[in-house]
């Protein structure tokens, strides 16, 4: 395994300085040597495992741990069997509310601690571990820090956990509280939390786990290695991802030119990305012709009412608009009412998500909507946080007393004459 700059190619000084920009100020990215592997021989090894139940290689990450992160001893794997999660067929109602036939949703909220971030952060906590760290650090808008405390928790490490101290859902800081990690609410955004640790996490002896980190990444590309094998290695015409950090768009993409170059694959599916119209800095500079100078132009002031993806300037942004240029993929902006609304669909299908996730469906309506996506193509949408992440939401939308909702579901009181 080598560690690049993703710009400019400079080979990081040595394996422990993964997560410091490079010089230039690009991010590190992690390179295999996949030469030699045979692709017939490693799906009949990835089904053999799906028989283990005991074994690190039971995880839907660990799995493909010869994509993911080949020289990494077993002994070192930090693992809570993350990952399979299932790949749901879509019902009437979400169907006709998508607008197409074919519509699958990836529940990535069924990870051990309710979100996607665990497939990439074990595999960040794993490589910090072999290297002897024992702090972990993350700036987060609640999702990745519930992951890193509980990994944290689970070797008996200390997790360094920096939140925004406005704009998050509460039940995510408690849950990373109650994993027992140290919490530092501040005054500022996610993106202000990433600034201080890139300038502060060496002297602290902090190992960061945010999707900065290039092995985050590289455990979250088993999201798209689990559905493209739950799908006997055909994808779907679409995937759809949020966009906030970016780190779904650049692992997705990733994991899916290995699968396509190795020949798991042999077409490449469109990722269309969904940001939130108040935190939508991506979608702005891909749309931006004019933009003069070439680069994302950051948000100050990111607001939505999906928190997780409140986050005024993603760090991943090249990366990701390398891999959706590769993949002819495309973005899109909703609003807030679309995004709750969609999510009041998905948690009344029986699936239920967090409002971020919910952007994915509320994005391929508009996407079909508009003639981008025709109503007989495929497309899986990927949910990447539980319900009960943000219960403030549901509150809301559903019980907010002037309620104009259209899919709200309000009490009904009712006097037990017993
Ligand atoms: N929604 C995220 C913010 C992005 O975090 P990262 O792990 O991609 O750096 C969160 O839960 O913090």
């Amino acid at each position: 395994m080598k560690i690049i700059c993703a710009e400019c190619s400079q080979e990081a000084r040595n394996n422990a300085a993964v997560f410091a920009p490079c010089a230039c100020g690009g991010l590190m990215q992690v390179e295999h040597d996949y030469a030699g592997y045979d692709v017939e021989e490693l799906k009949h090894r990835f089904d053999e495992r799906l028989r283990d139940r005991m074994s690190p290689y039971a995880s839907g990450v660990w799995r493909y741990k010869e994509l993911i992160a080949p020289e990494l001893e077993d002994t070192s794997i930090v693992t809570k069997y993350e990952g399979n999660t299932p790949l749901y067929d879509a019902n009437e109602p979400l169907l006709q509310y998508a607008g197409i036939k074919h519509l699958q949703f990836k529940a990535q909220s069924q990870n051990p601690s309710g979100s996607f971030k665990d497939n990439g952060m074990t595999a960040a906590v794993s490589h910090g571990h072999s290297l002897g760290y024992r702090h972990f650090a993350c700036s987060s808008t609640g999702n990745t820090s519930a992951s890193l405390a509980m990994y944290a928790g689970w070797i008996g490490a200390e997790a360094h956990v920096y939140v925004p101290g406005n704009d998050i859902a509460m039940n995510k800081v408690l849950q990373t509280l109650a994993y027992g990690a140290h919490v530092y609410p501040f005054e500022g955004t996610y993106d202000d939390g990433i600034l201080y640790l890139e300038r502060e996490a060496d002297s602290l002896g902090y190992y960061v786990c945010n999707s900065i980190n290039p092995l985050r990444i590289e455990g979250q590309k088993s999201i798209i290695y689990e559905i493209a094998h739950q799908l006997a290695w055909k994808l779907p015409d679409w995937i759809i991802v949020p966009g906030g950090a970016l780190s779904n768009a650049t692992a997705l993409g990733k994991g899916l030119m290995d699968l396509y170059s190795l020949g798991f694959i042999h077409h490449l599916p469109r990722i269309a990305i969904i940001q939130a119209e108040g935190a939508s800095p991506f979608h702005k500079f891909m749309h931006d012709q004019g933009n003069p100078h070439g680069t994302l132009q950051p948000e100050e002031h990111p607001y939505t009412i999906a928190s997780a993806l409140n986050i005024g300037n993603p760090p991943s942004w090249r990366k990701a608009m390398r891999y959706i240029q590769q993949c002819n993929g495309i973005t899109a902006s909703v609003s807030d009412e679309e995004i709750m609304n969609a999510k009041a669909i998905i948690d009344a299908s029986g699936i239920g998500c967090e409002p971020a996730s919910a952007a994915t469906l509320a994005g391929l309506r508009q996407l079909v909507e508009n003639q981008w996506i025709h109503p007989e193509e495929r497309a899986v949408c990927v949910l990447t946080g539980h319900m009960l992440k943000d219960t403030h939401a549901i509150e809301s939308y559903h019980l907010s007393s002037t309620c104009k909702n259209p899919f709200a579901n309000p009490l009904q009181p009712i006097h037990l004459s017993i």
